[in-house]
């Protein structure tokens, strides 16, 4: 479980979030929902240490994470930000195996290798393997981080937007990846999202970033045109197809 004990996030003057009291579940999919800037990027960095809180304290099963070694906190943390650049010429192989680096020496070996294939098989991304990373377009480059959080191996994985760059058919196939590496190897997955449906689709709980305060519970409980209105300002209906449930907006 991901425990948050009184947390202020504050750039400079400016405090995003004060006194976050939260618990996010072990082994689930929690998506973070709210309005631009209301402090969900702000939040999921503050899990991988990114981003100290002022006061408070974030505990990932009872470990004090301001307390864990970098290299420790990335054995336990994956993250996949919302736009990665990097100034070295590094290949799509290259890229993934740094995520590698908290259970590797300075070399990678044979296993770090099969892993980086792996998550590359499993995101379907073999074609872009050898080219270099900084000639990706924004969606390629995305599928890649999510090979490389998948390739770490950790407990945890924080979804930054995950789709905002893909194709509808990678945005399926991304979160149907998340979905997957949930339910067989009980991975946590943190991912803030801007799509309701997506939320829908595919999260089991939601913390809804609303005016400074978070409600958390299910899909059911907080997916419902009431929030919708009061977390965007905007009108939507809640339907029903086929038995799945869909938001839409009023336009
Ligand atoms: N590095 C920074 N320095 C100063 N202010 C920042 C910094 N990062 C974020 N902020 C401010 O903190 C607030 C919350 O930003 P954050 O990126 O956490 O929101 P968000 O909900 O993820 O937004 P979006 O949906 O647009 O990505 C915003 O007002 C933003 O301007």
């Amino acid at each position: 479980m991901i425990r948050f004990e009184g947390v202020t996030i504050a750039y400079q003057k400016q405090t995003v979030l004060e006194n976050v009291n939260l618990e996010i579940e072990k082994g689930i999919i929690t998506t973070f929902l709210g309005p631009n800037g209301s402090g969900k990027t702000s939040l999921i960095s503050s899990i991988n240490g990114t981003i100290k809180p002022v006061c408070g304290k974030i505990y990932i099963d009872d470990k004090d994470i301001s307390k864990l070694k970098t290299k420790k906190l990335a054995g336990i943390v994956a993250t996949v930000p919302q736009l990665y650049n990097t100034n070295f010429n590094f290949t799509v192989l290259e890229m993934i195996l740094l995520g590698r680096s908290p259970h590797i020496g300075y070399v990678p070996g044979k296993d770090d290798i099969d892993k980086a294939d792996e998550a590359i098989e499993k995101i379907g991304i073999e074609y872009l393997r050898d080219k270099e990373f900084n000639r990706l377009s924004g969606g390629e480059r995305q599928l890649v981080m999510i090979a490389r959080a998948i390739a770490q191996d950790t407990e945890v994985i924080l979804l930054d937007e995950p789709t905002s760059y893909l194709d509808l058919k990678n945005q399926l196939k991304v979160l149907n990846v998340v979905k997957q590496i949930n339910s067989s190897q009980k991975v946590t997955c943190i991912m803030t999202l801007h799509d309701p449906n997506h939320a829908l689709m595919y999260s089991d709980k939601i913390v809804m970033f609303k005016n400074g305060t978070l409600e958390t519970g299910t899909i059911e409980d907080m997916i419902n045109a009431r929030n919708i209105y009061e977390v965007y300002g905007v009108k939507a209906d809640i339907v029903k197809v086929n038995n799945k449930k869909f938001v839409i907006p009023d336009y």
